[in-house]
């Protein structure tokens, strides 16, 4: 799941690009780049590791231009530890174009067969935003009669986009000369936000980016998310114009963004991140209450950070003292988006450390929003044993993750699923949990889309069933067979 933005402003844009991204930092750690755009020039700068560190003074002040965009990257395709794979992406025809996306493509080995033997195209690398890019400026480039470029010409090459590319993206480009291109796939499964803001006598600065709360710390008013399938291109003059390009766009986001990804400060497809974290808690202690005894329960504990907003209501619904047993070192990042077990699985001990006050003797209730490969909620139980606590409950407040996740998270394999082809005891075995209680699938999905217009949302690790039809079981054995390196 990676973080996206970008900015055409009357200004420079290279610290708004940099501030952006550093909200969007939970969204990806492996690497990040920004691109901007100084006339028909492009500038850029990538390179492992989290924005702080990638960027020095003299890289930012090489960054001209009034018009930008910026990409954290969460690896799902390719090779994660590789400065080559970082995004943005470039190619020099047609006009010269900057690519970035969120998401993962589920045609690669359709698409890297036709554009090698159909477009003649070149793809350097085993990223799938490579090939979209090279999908995108190939369409262009069918589109372009003369030397000039109308809004029409870039939705119809978005719209054959949309017929060739299958999985989820959510995209921004920079085409040189001429403007910013957005876009997102006919499912919405990624999100993306469009925001506004007036820079005085010049003129409107526009935003696109992954999450909200990025509009809102930077004084942005949200002018609408992008619709499923939608594309908007904002000229390098701040000229603003969209089209619905997909033949049959359905929204149906990912479920996965409000139970971890996304920051609970967003508002995502108009609903608030933290309210539904919330509810997801209110709709888990009701599950807790009907299958675990709760009676000789001391205390309820978050795993910090995203469960906390679950872990506060089912104490509050259960009646049990809230305390925070486990304390964060919050030099260290998220480590379930981390590249690779051995890194993960050290990182749960440096991160969090369990205060043996608050366990010696007692019957404990852990809260985590999700339990996945199993890495954080094994070391914790373990920490938790170690702390002295008599009784461990564990409770995740998303269903068991039974399958592979192709859609923007890293988890393709199955059997590192620690819920995959297991019952529920069974896990909790592997856990060393005295109990083990998880959300059921209609009540999170409720407690999601609750008082919103949305109806559907993308809960394939969960359920199995894959929103885009190319996701067969062959297809999974291949992305297992081939994971991410
Ligand atoms: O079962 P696992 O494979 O361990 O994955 C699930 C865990 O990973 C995430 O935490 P993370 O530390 O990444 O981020 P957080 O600080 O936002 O909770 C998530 O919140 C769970 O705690
Ligand atoms: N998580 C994502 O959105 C990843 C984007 C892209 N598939 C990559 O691996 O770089
Ligand atoms: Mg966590």
């Amino acid at each position: 799941m990676c973080g996206i933005v970008g900015i055409v402003s009357p200004e420079p844009v290279n610290q708004q690009v940099y501030d952006a991204l550093l909200l969007l930092q939970h969204r990806g750690q492996d690497s990040t780049g920004i691109a901007t755009a100084d006339g028909p020039t492009f500038h850029m700068h990538k390179a492992k590791g989290q924005v702080r560190e990638a960027f020095r003074t003299r890289d930012m002040r090489s960054l001209l231009g009034k018009m930008g965009l910026g990409h954290v990257r969460y690896a799902t395709k390719g090779i994660a530890d590789n400065e080559q794979e970082a995004q943005p992406f470039y190619v020099n025809a047609p006009y010269g174009i900057i690519l970035v996306h969120n998401g993962n493509l589920t045609n690669t080995r359709e698409l890297a067969d036709d554009l090698f033997h159909i477009d003649r195209r070149h793809v350097n690398s085993t990223s799938d935003t490579e090939m979209l890019l090279n999908v995108l400026a190939t369409e262009l480039q069918s589109q372009i009669t003369g030397l000039e470029l109308d809004p029409d010409q870039v939705f119809t090459a978005v719209s054959q986009v949309h017929e060739r590319v299958e999985g989820s993206y959510a995209a921004i480009a920079m085409i040189a000369g001429h403007g910013l291109l957005a876009f997102r796939d006919p499912y919405g499964i990624r999100p993306l936000i469009l925001g506004r803001r007036s820079a005085g006598l010049v003129g409107d600065e526009w935003i696109v980016t992954s999450e909200s709360l990025v509009l809102e710390s930077a004084g942005y008013e949200v002018v609408r998310e992008v619709a499923p399938g939608e594309a908007i291109f904002i000229t390098t003059s701040g000229e603003m114009y969209s089209r619905q390009c997909a033949k049959n766009p359905r929204l149906v986001p990912c479920s996965f963004e409000y139970v971890y990804l996304a920051r609970p400060d967003s508002v995502m497809n108009g609903i608030s991140v933290y309210e539904a974290r919330l509810r997801l808690g209110d709709r888990l202690a009701t599950t807790i209450a009907e299958y675990a005894p709760t009676g000789d329960i001391d205390v309820v504990m978050p795993i910090p950070d995203s469960s906390r907003p679950a872990a506060m209501q089912v104490a509050q619904k259960l009646g049990i003292e809230y305390r925070e047993g486990f304390y964060k070192n919050r030099y260290v990042g998220r480590t379930f988006i981390m590249p690779g077990q051995a890194q993960r699985k050290k990182s749960v001990r440096q991160k969090l450390n369990a205060m043996s006050m608050e366990f010696k003797g007692k019957n404990i209730l852990i809260v985590d929003d999700s339990i996945v490969r199993g890495t954080t909620s094994k070391e914790i139980v373990d920490m938790a044993r170690a702390a002295g606590a008599n009784k461990v409950t564990f409770t995740s407040a998303a269903p068991p993750v039974r399958y592979p996740h192709v859609y923007g998270i890293n988890m393709p394999s199955r059997s590192e699923l620690i819920a995959h082809n297991r019952k529920i005891p069974e896990i909790a075995r592997e856990l060393g949990a005295d109990h083990l209680i998880y959300q059921e699938v209609a009540d999170m999905k409720d407690a999601i889309i609750q008082g919103s217009n949305v109806t559907e949302l993308e809960m394939s690790c969960f359920t199995g069933e894959y929103v885009t039809g190319t996701v067969t079981p062959e297809y999974l054995e291949w992305v297992e067979r081939n994971q991410l390196s």
